[in-house]
């Protein structure tokens, strides 16, 4: 198992009280796993990754039952060895490209910083690793891009600078937060294949944020679905789009056919009625006010989670009534 995370918890103090935005989420990636995580604007699935990362703000408060990368208990560790340890397991690329290169620095400058520091790679292994990377990632002439400044470069060839840079240190896990929302459609493709061959090649687990369905028809093994700071649905993707067992979920498909068909560029529909606001307490099902087949049961804690079939769990009380 790549990632093993049991019951994650981050609040954020706010001045009209404790934000609990991600809610007792569980999450496991395995070893050259793509998993997609979905689910509307504000759900938590920034700062579930961000908190992965260990790049939560210093207020943020976490918590979680087991956080375990690689096998190793990240939850024992002090901040020192965290940050070693995430810097070798694990790499992040960011929605918008243009925002996360510096422009003062050469290309070379900033892929190669990093190594140079953590695994004291010298000048010329740097610089080598930063053109293997530049070559993987589909740059052209590669030795001769380390000398140029950002703005030399398209915002599709910016983006995959960024993913060269989040594989220098020989990451095992990947994630990506909407890495493609920033680009145009065309390029979004390429880039979206580009990651699917890396994972490939290189055996990575993939942690992908989308918004985008067509994107987890064609790039997912598994999908999880978040709402309002837990994972309403997890499954293989085919069943996920066959047999979606959440009423969130079958909301969010119902504007889409089949995978493999769904255009990219699907974005999430709009389903009736508001994500409940995340201060405080939330009793009983968080969908409920939504949901139009929620009953009296829906209010109360805790919710079940059902498995419905292999790898495929939904935390409803109607799971059953669904599934029939
Ligand atoms: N640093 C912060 N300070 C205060 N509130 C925050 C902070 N970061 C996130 N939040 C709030 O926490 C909630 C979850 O945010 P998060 O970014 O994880 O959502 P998301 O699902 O990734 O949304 P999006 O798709 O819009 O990026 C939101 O209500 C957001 O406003």
């Amino acid at each position: 198992m790549m990632l093993d995370i049991r019951n994650l918890k981050v609040s954020i103090p706010t001045d009209r009280g404790m934000l609990n935005a991600v809610r007792g989420v569980d999450l496991q990636i395995a070893k050259g796993e793509t998993l997609c995580l979905v689910g509307e604007s504000g759900c938590g699935k920034s700062l579930t990754a961000t908190s992965i990362m260990g790049l939560l703000p210093r207020y943020a408060k976490v918590t979680s039952d087991r956080f375990e990368m690689a096998g190793q208990d990240l939850t024992t560790k002090t901040d020192a060895k965290l940050a070693k340890l995430r810097g070798r397991d694990v790499a992040m690329i960011f929605q918008d490209p243009t925002s996360a290169l510096n422009p003062t620095l050469t290309i070379g400058r900033q892929l190669t910083e990093g190594v140079m520091r953590h695994e004291k790679l010298s000048r010329n292994e740097a610089d080598a690793r930063a053109i293997e990377m530049l070559d993987r990632v589909g740059i052209a002439n590669p030795e001769a891009r380390l000398t140029q400044y950002p703005h030399g470069f398209s915002g599709g060839q910016r983006q995959r600078i960024m993913i060269a840079s989040a594989l220098m240190g020989r990451p095992k896990l990947l994630i990506a937060d909407e890495p493609t929302t920033a680009l145009d459609v065309t390029i979004q493709a390429q880039i979206l294949t580009l990651l699917g061959q890396l994972q490939a090649d290189l055996g990575l687990s993939l942690l992908l944020i989308t918004h985008d369905l067509g994107v987890v028809a064609a790039i997912a093994n598994d999908v999880a679905v978040m709402y309002a700071g837990r994972i309403a649905e997890r499954a293989p993707v085919a069943d996920l789009f066959a047999a979606p067992g959440h009423p969130y979920t079958q909301g969010l498909l119902a504007a889409i056919p089949v995978p493999g068909v769904t255009p990219r560029g699907s974005e999430l529909p709009a389903i009736p009625g508001r994500v409940p606001g995340l201060i405080g307490t939330l009793q009983g099902c968080a969908f409920r006010d939504r949901c139009a087949i929620a009953g009296p049961e829906c209010a109360k804690d805790p919710v079940p989670r059902i498995d419905t079939g292999p790898g495929h769990f939904v935390e409803c009380y109607k799971a059953a009534e669904v599934a029939a």
